[in-house]
């Protein structure tokens, strides 16, 4: 296995709760667990910067091989993050929602 990969074990619905809350902590809020994906949506003033975020975190999301998918309009971007390989949430998705954060802030 790529050890890249070694993060991807499905967590249980009682980690994935703990973990939720600490994403959404006081740096950063609106991750949910929508239909099985981390889901936020972010805002922006215009599309540049809509996009100049949209690039930063296909640029990490690649570096880490661990794809959201996207949803992008003139100042919004919706983020999904879940793990194909185990059909469900794993850390992997939590530490890029925490870098997707990052990016925002
Ligand atoms: C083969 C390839 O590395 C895998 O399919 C990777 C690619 N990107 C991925 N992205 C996401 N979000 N979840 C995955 O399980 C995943 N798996």
């Amino acid at each position: 296995m790529n050890p890249i990969h070694q993060n991807r074990k499905a967590l249980s619905a009682t980690e994935i709760v703990t973990q939720l809350s600490k994403l959404n902590g006081e740096q950063a809020q609106g991750w949910r667990l929508i239909d099985g994906a981390l889901e936020k949506t972010y805002t922006f003033k215009n599309y540049h910067e809509t996009i100049g975020f949209v690039n930063a975190l296909a640029f990490i999301a690649n570096a880490e091989d661990h794809h959201p998918d996207l949803a992008v309009s003139y100042s919004k971007c919706t983020v999904r993050f879940n793990t194909h390989d185990v059909d469900g949430i794993s850390v992997s998705d939590f530490f890029c929602a925490s870098k997707a954060d990052a990016l925002f802030a």
